[in-house]
């Protein structure tokens, strides 16, 4: 059986979406199981006024991005998560494969994500999560925004971990050869939430996520039947070569 975990972090139900279909690909292959789970919102109550942005909603900004909306929408989207298990650095160690997914902020990862794999950084000399296929998936308020922006920015912690990066070829994803408004691009899966955050992952955005969670799945799959994963260590002569 190859395990594939979903570590995802949202704030107002995209991402949450899209790792549904990113789970569904990955249900797609014959032996294949993921567990869905959440990194949680910073703790701190102050940070947590910051987020929901109050003072904002009445700014022209804050009308176009709709936050007055927005504030509702981040508690129910949070309660509904609640069920998601909190992943763990144990969850991390025993996946066979981890995509990970969060929404652009400031064209790159939330500092909710950055301090979850700051956490992770053991593995850095611990070498647990090296061999393992990893990508990735985002949400963005709108195209010009930096969604490509982010995955490759959040590559480079994962290439820290000795992780092997799996992006999407334009072969198998030609929705993404388009000049219309839709996520997806050869770094990873991305759907395009509007500025209000009105938009939901499109049928085309939720096939391109679903195919990461395959392709990650079968390399995942692929890589463990070759013996690379538990291997790896003795093949590259990092441990044990004296
Ligand atoms: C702090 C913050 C920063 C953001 N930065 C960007 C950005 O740089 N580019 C962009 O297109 N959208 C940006 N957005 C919009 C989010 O990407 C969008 O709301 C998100 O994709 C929704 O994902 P979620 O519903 O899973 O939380 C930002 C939102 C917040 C709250």
């Amino acid at each position: 059986m190859t395990t594939i975990a979903i570590v995802y972090y949202s704030a107002y139900g995209h991402i949450a979406e899209l790792s549904e279909a990113v789970a569904e690909g990955i249900g797609a292959v014959e032996g294949a199981v993921y567990s869905r789970l959440r990194i949680p919102e910073f703790s701190d109550p102050a940070i947590q006024v910051a987020l929901q942005r109050q003072d904002q909603v009445s700014s022209k900004l804050g009308k176009h991005f709709g936050l007055t909306k927005r504030v509702e929408d981040y508690k129910k989207v949070q309660q509904d998560q609640a069920m998601i298990p909190v992943a763990t650095m144990d969850d991390l160690r025993e996946a066979d494969g981890i995509i990970w997914g969060f929404p652009t902020y400031l064209g790159t990862m939330p500092g909710q994500v950055k301090s979850f794999l700051d956490q992770a950084g053991q593995f850095c000399t611990t070498g647990e999560l090296e061999g393992k296929p990893t990508a990735l998936f985002t949400s963005a308020g709108s195209i010009h925004g930096g969604h490509e922006a982010a995955l490759l920015t959040s590559l480079v912690p994962l290439l820290h971990f000795g992780m092997i990066y799996v992006g999407l070829p334009y072969t198998e994803n030609t929705e993404y050869l388009t000049d219309k408004a839709v996520g997806g691009s050869p770094y990873g899966a991305s759907t395009l939430a509007g500025p209000d955050g009105s938009k939901r992952p499109c049928d085309d955005e939720r096939k391109m996520a679903g195919r990461l969670g395959t392709r990650v799945a079968i390399i995942a799959d692929s890589l463990k039947k070759g013996r690379f994963l538990s291997c790896n260590k003795n093949v590259l002569g990092t441990k044990g070569s004296g």
